[in-house]
């Protein structure tokens, strides 16, 4: 994998029928070395933004614009639903064909993760929501490619996995240089790991800002709702307590 500093640079991306648009024209970049959030409410198309990036849309529909890559690097994707498992292999015949034959570090690899014995043991069915969560996550990230998209990664794990998982992705970031792109509900998260945040609404880019920014309430309004939704940040007000 190349450690050099690339760019994932996306045109006017958009996805659309005759009949409506479901992704409105959007441009961005995401740097190798860094973690890019995705936030937004339900529906607002952060799936449909990362299956686009693949270069996959919903039958009907159509993609344009341009996503491009330095020659010769790939994007790996952890999807968000466990369907794309291989339902007739166990969790760790399918990871272990992720991992390139000279590794000599199939154990650690699994224990970055955390995917314990049990896990690796399972057939895809005998999963749970979490563990399932674990094994895409695993599957994407040992394709060792220099871009990574994953969709709601932590959803379904407990805080403890979840901030677990989010520090593995952030070190993928930071320590191997690879570019990580993580859609999630989860901003109070995202807010402690990520470098960038991309915020989607109803299938536009509101904003590409940052964690500090959205700290310091320099953000988007809608951004800033977003963030005001995180229960820690409710405040009691006097109509609510009359
Ligand atoms: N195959 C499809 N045909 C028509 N509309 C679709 C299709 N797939 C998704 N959509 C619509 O596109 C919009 C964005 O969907 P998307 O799955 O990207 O949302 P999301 O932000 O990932 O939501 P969630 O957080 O609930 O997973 C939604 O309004 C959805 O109904």
């Amino acid at each position: 994998m190349c450690r050099e500093v690339s760019l994932l640079k996306v045109n006017e991306l958009s996805i659309y029928s005759k009949e409506m648009n479901l992704l409105s024209p959007l441009s961005f970049e995401l740097t190798a070395g860094q973690l890019t959030g995705v936030i937004g409410a339900s529906g607002s198309g952060k799936s449909l933004l990362a299956q686009a990036l693949l270069g996959s849309v919903p039958r009907g529909f159509t993609l344009s614009g341009e996503v491009s890559l330095p020659q010769g690097q790939r994007v790996a994707m952890s999807a968000q639903s466990a369907s794309v498992l291989d339902p007739l292999r166990r969790v760790i015949s399918q990871l272990m064909r992720r991992i390139s034959p000279g590794a000599d570090n199939r154990v650690s690899q699994l224990q970055t993760v955390n995917i314990s014995r049990k896990i690796a043991a399972c057939y895809p069915h005998q999963l749970s929501g979490g563990m399932a969560k674990k094994a895409l996550l695993a599957q994407a990230t040992w394709q060792q490619t220099d871009f990574v998209v994953a969709d709601e990664p932590c959803c379904g794990l407990d805080t403890s996995s979840a901030t677990e998982l989010y520090e593995y992705l952030a070190r993928l970031a930071s320590e191997e240089r690879r570019g990580i792109l993580v859609i999630s509900h989860n901003l109070k998260h995202l807010l402690t790991v990520a470098d960038d945040i991309l915020v989607l609404k109803e299938g536009r880019l509101v904003e590409k800002t940052t964690p500090d920014k959205i700290l310091k309430g320099l953000c988007a309004p809608y951004t800033y709702a977003l963030w005001q939704a995180i229960p820690g940040n409710w405040r009691r007000t006097d109509a609510a307590v009359a």
